[in-house]
This record gives structure tokens, C-alpha cells and sequence, in this order.
């Protein structure tokens, strides 16, 4: 639904020049919600505002349901650009108008006759929980709210693609998380394409189904979320599940073991300790749901060298378990 083709754009600005898109490819598939996830200054907004040409790369191509968005201008961009909606951390709404007036802005502006977009506005305001604040204004309303209208008024034209740019940055955690199932609903409803950037790892865990990692301009991860966190030295794994730094004792093999879905259900502890008559010490770990599947990540250490613990290693290795020896 939507594929980026080796994007690049540099900013010059005060004689001094940033690479902020450096080469960057990605394929989001119809219905996916995917995140992009990186510090501060990586990139993530220049890539976002790309893909609805809000910022038009240097070079490289930008497909959104097959319209090849850099090559249209004037009209045609900006009927593609319909059917790509996009919401804000601050939310961009009109002080001055109501709950309903904003979310029929983008219909006026189109020339859709007022019944229909009375209509039309009546059926997102139900879509998104917000039909008794249908005469309030922005400023009568939580955070929550005033990002519910914003998802309504991006929902408008039907689009099917939606870009979300840090939208949940500036709600508490439970706000949070009641906007995020609203986006997962949303997605699984209308089958709409999510893409989003976001800083928090918190975001990824709950809806994405795949996630990029952005650096200096680069992508220098990318996958199914589950795919990732199986995935040894995943950048995603340590950020959804992070560990101290380990301490390894002499004579001791210290594993970080990830388990996922079915394999959180083996007991691989106790199997290891009884299988090598060992003595198995949990340091730390977590498990958590990420979207609707458990993982599970421990940090555990064994008597011995990991040279002594190869058929351990391998044992564990063997029942699917994605490992990474402390050094
Ligand atoms: N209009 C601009 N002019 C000059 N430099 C810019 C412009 N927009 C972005 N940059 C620079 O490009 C780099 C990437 O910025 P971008 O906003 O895409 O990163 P980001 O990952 O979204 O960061 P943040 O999370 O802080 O928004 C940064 O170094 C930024 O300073």
C-alpha cells in the first residue's frame, strides 16, 4: 500500500547541510499498522512528511496504492493526497470552530454538499466516541478527545492510508492506550494502513505489526515486530525489553533468552536444569503482551563456561528459543 524507494533529502540551512533521508526503502502492506521508531533528529518527519509529499525528497519514488505520488502535480496530487489522512501530536485543530466544524473542514473544502457532510460528520463523530461533544469546543476537551477529533477529521475523505505523527506523545499513558485501541480498531474495521512514527517503545508493543528502526537517516531495522524480537542482536528486542548491562561472572555462562507465543509456554528452565542436572539462575527479564502475543525475555546463567555449555546452548537453541551469550 504504500513503498518508498530509496528516498533521500538533504537540508541546507545556514551554510550547513543534514542528510536527513539517507537512501531509505520501505514496504508497508495493505492493512498493516507499521511504526518507525528512532531518537530525536533521525529522520522519522522527513520520512512521514514524504510519503504525503508535505516534504518532497531529493530523489527516489514514493507509491501510495499505486499512484507514483512524486510524478502527479496540482489536481492529481491532491486528489491522491485524499485518500492519505494524517493526525498530529498537537492535535491542529480550529480553536474557533466546534467538534463538528472541524471534522467537516476537509469536506467543505472539497464541495461536499452540507447534508452529506452533515451526515458524513455525524457517522466519523460515532465512529470515534465522540457524539455528545458534537457542539463543543477544542478547548472544552481532554487530550484524548481533541486526538479523537483530529483521527475524525483525518478519516473524512475515506482515506486509505493513515500517517501518524508522534499522535500520542502528548497523552498520559491511559489516554494513551484508550487512542492506540482506537487506532487498532480502526485499522481492523475499515482495513485502513497505518503508518507511524513514534518515540515510545510502549506504541510499537501495543499495535504495530511491523516496525522500522531509523538512524542518522537510515533504516537500520525493519520487520514484523515478532519476526524482530527473534531475531538476535534486534535493536527492537533490547528496546522493548531492556536488560542492565550484563554482569558476567568467571566461570559462568550468562543468556539472554527470548521466547515467543507457544514457546513462553515451555518451561525451558526447569527442562535445562533437569535434562543437565544444573542449578539455572534467573537474573532479570520481562513478560509482556506485544500486540496479542506473549513474549518473554529472561536473562539467565548457568555453571560453567559457554564453551562447557555448548549442549545447553544448543538444547535450548533447538526448542526455538532466540538466544544472545553475554560476553
Ligand atoms: N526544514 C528543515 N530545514 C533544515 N533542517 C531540517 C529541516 N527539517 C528537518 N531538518 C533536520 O533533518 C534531520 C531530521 O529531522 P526530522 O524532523 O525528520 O527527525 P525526527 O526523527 O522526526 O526528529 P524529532 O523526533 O525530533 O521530530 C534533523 O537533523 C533536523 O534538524
Amino acid at each position: 500500500m504504500i513503498k518508498l524507494d530509496d528516498l533521500t533529502k538533504v537540508y541546507r540551512a545556514r551554510g550547513r547541510t543534514v542528510t536527513a533521508l539517507d537512501g531509505v526503502s520501505l514496504d508497508v502492506a495493505e492493512g498493516e499498522i507499521h511504526g518507525v521508531i528512532g531518537r530525536s533528529g533521525a529522520g522519522k518527519s522527513t520520512l512521514l512528511r514524504s510519503v504525503n509529499v508535505l516534504e518532497r525528497p531529493d530523489t527516489g519514488r514514493v507509491f501510495v496504492d499505486g499512484a507514483d505520488l512524486l510524478a502527479l502535480r496540482g489536481d492529481d496530487l491532491r486528489k491522491a493526497r485524499q485518500r492519505i489522512g494524517m493526525i498530529h501530536q498537537h492535535f491542529g485543530l480550529l480553536g474557533s470552530r466546534d467538534v463538528t466544524g472541524n471534522v467537516a473542514f476537509p469536506l467543505e473544502v472539497t464541495g461536499v454538499p452540507r447534508r452529506e457532510r452533515l451526515r458524513r460528520v455525524a457517522e466519523l463523530l460515532e465512529l470515534v466516541g465522540l457524539t455528545e461533544h458534537a457542539r463543543a469546543h477544542p478547548a472544552q476537551l481532554s487530550g484524548g478527545q481533541k486526538q479523537r477529533v483530529g483521527i475524525a477529521r483525518a478519516l473524512a475523505a475515506d482515506p486509505k492510508v493513515l500517517l501518524s505523527d508522534e499522535a500520542t506523545s502528548a497523552l498520559d499513558p491511559e489516554t494513551t492506550d484508550s487512542v492506540l485501541d482506537l487506532l487498532r480498531d480502526l485499522n481492523r474495521d475499515l482495513g485502513l494502513t497505518i503508518l507511524l512514527i513514534t518515540h515510545e517503545m510502549g506504541v510499537v508493543k501495543k499495535i504495530c505489526d511491523s516496525a522500522s528502526i531509523m538512524r542518522d537517516g537510515a533504516i537500520v531495522e525493519t520487520g514484523p515486530v515478532l519476526d524482530l524480537l527473534a531475531s538476535p542482536g534486534s535493536e527492537l528486542a533490547r528496546g522493548l525489553f531492556p536488560l542492565p548491562a550484563p554482569t558476567v561472572r568467571p566461570d559462568t555462562t550468562v543468556l539472554d533468552v527470548t521466547f515467543i507465543g507457544d514457546d513462553a509456554s515451555t518451561p525451558f528452565i526447569s527442562s535445562l536444569a533437569r535434562t543437565y542436572s544444573i542449578d539455572v539462575n534467573v537474573l532479570g527479564g520481562a513478560i509482556e503482551e506485544v500486540g496479542d502475543t506473549r513474549v518473554g525475555r529472561l536473562r539467565i546463567e548457568l555453571p560453567g563456561t559457554p564453551e562447557l555449555n555448548a549442549p545447553q546452548i544448543a538444547h535450548l537453541r533447538e526448542s526455538g528459543l532466540t538466544l544472545e551469550i553475554a560476553a
